[in-house]
């Protein structure tokens, strides 16, 4: 078997679980709309250096500073328009990089300062997966489905949730808090959650991030969560001895056992701080204890990454081969809110067999 070089692990065929719609835009389309609508306040109208300036300002080490540069993609997102473009340029993004299925979500509350509803913004959105989503003979490239987030520190998250239920069968799959994390603990949104599950309807939590243990377990035995976006501070609660045994305290082990699935995003970690290095990232240790761990972009255009990018990372600073891909891959598909049959599907007829052309590829 060959180690994956950056332009195979490019062509296969990828998921992910966990990015932003208003953290992946394209920094020539941020300029666009903001010429056309009048939005003065970019830090930059030329493409690369504003590229720069949202990686560097991401930097920070702090969630909420990182969180301060969506002021900027979320200022462009106010019209049909400029909806419909983002998520259409998105799904492309996502299908050229190779990925044939995402979730990818945001705050539908963020976009309604243009006069928007909440309707008229997700309909937006879907129209634009689906757009992009088409190849030039027109069929789809890839399949996207929106996750729907409310904000921890607003109070609309049973909106939200509504809203979530009331476009399931139209392209929502389903729902998510996000935002900073300190002081913003889940179970402030815990009606929103019930009304959920009492609707079969499925949600992750941001938790785990930028705060420890209590946000992990307020979101699984509070909450329900059926995932966690990030999830990295689960690693508080493993014990390793000198020669590298681990003890999974209570909650780690009821996680793995569960097989809870973590979005686990290594890039945006760092410039958060939650993580030191990729080498050091908890996803080596996690993935060598067989938790469930997806690999994710979270945000794309601050973290200036791609699926692509974040799996080379981790064959750089771990020496994973395809196996290893493909386990997260399968990981993820598994994970998906859609239907079982249908990710198995994706699974037998798209992922297992692409990964198997490149594995022997010479
Ligand atoms: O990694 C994150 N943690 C918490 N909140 C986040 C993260 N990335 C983006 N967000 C916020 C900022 C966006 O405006 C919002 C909806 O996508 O979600
Ligand atoms: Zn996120």
């Amino acid at each position: 078997m060959n180690t994956p070089t950056r332009e195979q692990i490019r062509q296969a065929p990828k998921v992910l679980l966990h990015d932003h719609l208003d953290g992946g835009l394209r920094t020539e389309t941020i300029i666009d709309i903001a010429r056309d609508t009048g939005y003065g306040r970019l830090p930059s109208t030329d493409p690369a250096n504003l590229a720069a300036w949202f990686q560097e300002a991401s930097d920070s080490g702090s969630l909420e500073r990182y969180l301060e540069t969506f002021d900027h993609t979320v200022g462009v997102m106010q019209t049909r328009e400029a909806l419909v473009r983002v998520a259409a340029e998105c799904a492309e993004d996502l299908a050229d990089d190779g990925v044939v299925y995402a979730e990818v979500r945001y705050a539908p509350e963020q976009h309604t300062s243009g006069g928007l509803s909440l309707d008229e913004v997700v309909e937006a959105v879907i129209e634009g997966f689906r757009i992009g989503s088409l190849g030039p003979d027109g069929t789809p490239r890839i399949r996207v489905g929106t996750l729907l987030t409310a904000m921890r520190h607003q109070a609309r998250s049973m909106e939200i949730a509504e809203l979530a239920v009331r476009y399931r069968d139209a392209g929502v799959v389903g729902f998510d808090i996000a935002g900073a994390e300190a002081g913003h603990p889940p179970t402030r949104h815990l009606d929103a959650f019930e009304y959920l599950q009492r609707e079969n309807a499925h949600f992750t939590i941001h938790a785990g991030e930028a705060f420890g243990l209590p946000s992990i377990w307020q979101a699984i035995q509070w909450c329900g969560a059926d995932r966690l976006g990030h999830g990295v501070r689960i690693i508080d609660d493993i014990t390793l001895s000198d020669d590298g045994e681990a003890k999974l305290g209570r909650l780690a082990a009821y996680v793995r056992d569960k097989r809870i699935p973590l979005e686990m995003c290594p890039t945006s970690n760092l410039q958060t701080g939650a993580a030191p290095s990729i080498a050091e990232h908890p996803i080596g240790l996690l993935r060598r204890l067989n938790f469930r761990v997806t690999v994710n972009t979270d945000n794309r255009l601050m973290s200036a990454t791609s699926v692509t990018g974040e799996f080379a990372k981790l064959v750089d600073a771990f020496g994973y081969g395809w196996d290893d891909l493909q386990w997260f891959t399968v990981n993820a598909m598994k994970s998906a809110f859609i239907p079982f049959d249908e990710r198995l599907a994706l699974i037998n007829g798209v992922i297992k067999p692409g990964f198997a052309r490149l594995k022997w590829q010479a």
